[in-house]
């Protein structure tokens, strides 16, 4: 079993025009505060942005760059709807995409809902911080931290820089 870990610092982005505005309770942010509290992880920051690529840039930007959070996990907008463009975002932010992050999330996604093939949600690196789209609804907040939890220490030690042991 992978051990908790209370060495890394983590924001949540929440990406909704609703949420934004005030117009929807925001469950899946409050369930991803909660549940990476428990495991261990450090909040620093919570933020809900509109479905808009500068502001989105903007803010993953500054998460990174100044706070130097350790991980950044975002919700919603990974979507093919005319408003989600978090991936589009993200082009811009990320210097290393790890796109066998985001395949295993879809992935294991797929043996729950079809659906699931309609995210285009990355995982990548700017600097020393990893940061992690995911899908907009509780469920499926719910169902992709499952496969992502148990490989995020290792994965953070080693953008650290930690000689982290590969070997279990
Ligand atoms: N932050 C959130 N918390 C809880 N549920 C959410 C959240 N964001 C999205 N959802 C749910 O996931 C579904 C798909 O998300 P999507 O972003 O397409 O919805 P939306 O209503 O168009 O979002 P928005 O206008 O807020 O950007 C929504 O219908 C909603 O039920
Ligand atoms: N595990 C899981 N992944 C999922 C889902 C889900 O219910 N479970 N919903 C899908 C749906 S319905 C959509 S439209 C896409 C994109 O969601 P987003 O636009 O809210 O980011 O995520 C998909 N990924």
């Amino acid at each position: 079993m992978e051990q908790k870990t209370e060495k890394f610092t983590f924001a949540v982005v929440t990406m909704s025009d609703k949420g934004s505005r005030g117009e929807r309770e925001d469950t899946s942010g409050a369930y991803l505060l909660k549940t990476l509290t428990s495991e261990g992880y450090i909040q620093v920051s919570y933020i809900i942005v509109p479905d808009n690529v500068p502001v989105i840039t903007k803010t993953l930007i500054e998460l990174a760059d100044k706070e130097q959070v350790a991980l950044v996990v975002t919700t919603g907008g990974t979507g093919v709807a005319p408003t989600d463009v978090t991936p589009e975002a993200m082009q811009q932010v990320i210097e290393k995409e790890i796109p066998g992050m985001a395949e295993a999330m879809r992935y294991e996604s797929m043996k729950k809902t079809s659906r699931a093939m309609l995210s285009r949600g990355k995982v990548g690196i700017r600097g020393a911080t990893l940061i992690v789209n995911l899908p907009g609804s509780l469920k499926a907040v719910k169902e992709n931290l499952e496969v992502l939890l148990p490989v995020l220490p290792h994965a953070l030690e080693k953008i650290r820089g930690d000689d982290g042991d590969c070997g279990r």
